[in-house]
């Protein structure tokens, strides 16, 4: 777990039983064991782990609304499980289904909020920042998904918290809506609010994320920056420099003594290939150089590097959706 100078949130082996369960004979299903993690303040920190992972129950942990079986949570200070009204007024939170009252209308509901707290955010500036304004005064029952997660982000943010829990915060957003959460989220880190956030696209992680958890089962299989995640093969522990090359051109093509040892050639299907592996410059000139000598011109060409999604692959097994 890395250590942070000024951790808003720690949390130490965390154990959550849920049941008895029906389902299992009246027994009691372990959904988090031995889960720990750190968030500062100024940073965005991503829980990142496919479906079931134990994300939602890590942070409603964290925050006091569901009680822990084991392990041990600081929420600025303090145990969630037994701090009052002053901790809550501090900590904003984003829940997944939004947890807005289905009768209330958006602006009404955010100035009743306001009146809440001490030092409110200002309600027009952040109704007018997050687009609420057209739909500011439509029942909460009839909004779409997307609109109801920015009042819900509104909701969370008008306290002015020093700490914001996000429960997958690009949920029915649009790709618009999606950025200008996104760059209100970067500006809340700059200006010094911890950050907390569970996804399972790894393109929020790596877009968002100053440090990011993989969870799975329960339990964290990799944790660190995403530029860290990138380079480093979990399985055999070593960096890793993979990148693909992708392209069409005419099919039936040998190239591979153009190439550089240890490059994996595939011909994917009639005309599109990819190459894998620790490509260099020299190799794009090799090949460039290859295809001039015999005028082909690729139809299309791409260059990609590793994914969060690769690396969740390597750890687990399996895809992270
Ligand atoms: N009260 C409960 N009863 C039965 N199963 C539960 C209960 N609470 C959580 N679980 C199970 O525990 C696992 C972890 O759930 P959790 O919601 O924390 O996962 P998550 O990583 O947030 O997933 P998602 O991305 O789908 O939100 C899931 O398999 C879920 O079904």
């Amino acid at each position: 777990m890395r250590s942070t100078d000024s951790p808003v949130l720690t949390i130490d082996g965390l154990i959550k039983d849920v049941g008895p369960l029906a389902s299992l004979d009246g027994k009691m299903l372990r959904v988090v064991s031995g889960l720990s993690m750190t968030a500062g303040r100024g940073q965005i920190t991503a829980l990142l782990g496919a479906n079931g992972a134990g994300k939602t129950t890590t942070l409603e942990c964290a925050q006091g609304l569901q009680r822990r079986t084991g392990g041990t949570i600081s929420l600025l200070g303090a145990d969630p499980d037994s701090a009052g009204a002053d901790l809550r007024s501090r900590v904003g939170v984003m829940l997944q289904d939004g947890g807005l009252p289905p009768s209330a209308r958006p602006i009404p509901l955010l100035r009743h909020v306001a009146g809440m707290y001490r030092n409110p955010m200002d309600v027009d500036a952040l109704v007018e920042r997050l687009g609420i304004a057209q739909f500011g005064r439509t029942s909460v029952r009839r909004l779409s998904g997307g609109q109801k997660q920015r009042v819900a982000l509104a909701a969370a943010l008008i306290g002015n918290p020093e700490v914001l829990f996000l429960d997958e915060p690009s949920a029915g957003l649009d790709p618009h809506s999606r950025q200008v959460v996104f760059d209100l989220i970067a500006e809340l880190r700059d200006a010094g609010m911890g950050i907390i956030l569970t996804t399972h696209l790894m393109d929020d992680a790596e877009r968002l994320a100053d440090y990011v958890y993989i969870i799975d089962g329960g339990h964290n299989v990799a944790e660190g920056t995403v530029a860290d995640l990138l380079r480093h093969d979990h399985s055999t522990d070593t960096a890793i420099t993979d990148r693909t090359l992708f392209f069409d051109a005419p099919p039936g093509l040998e190239f591979k003594d153009v190439l550089g040892a240890g490059l994996q050639v595939l011909e994917t299907r009639a005309g599109s290939y990819s190459i894998t592996g620790a490509l260099g410059p020299d190799d794009l000139a090799a090949l460039t150089a290859w295809w001039a000598a015999r005028n082909i011109m690729p139809a299309s060409l791409r260059l990609e590097a590793r994914s969060l999604e690769d690396v969740f692959l390597d750890i687990s097994g399996r895809d992270l959706r």
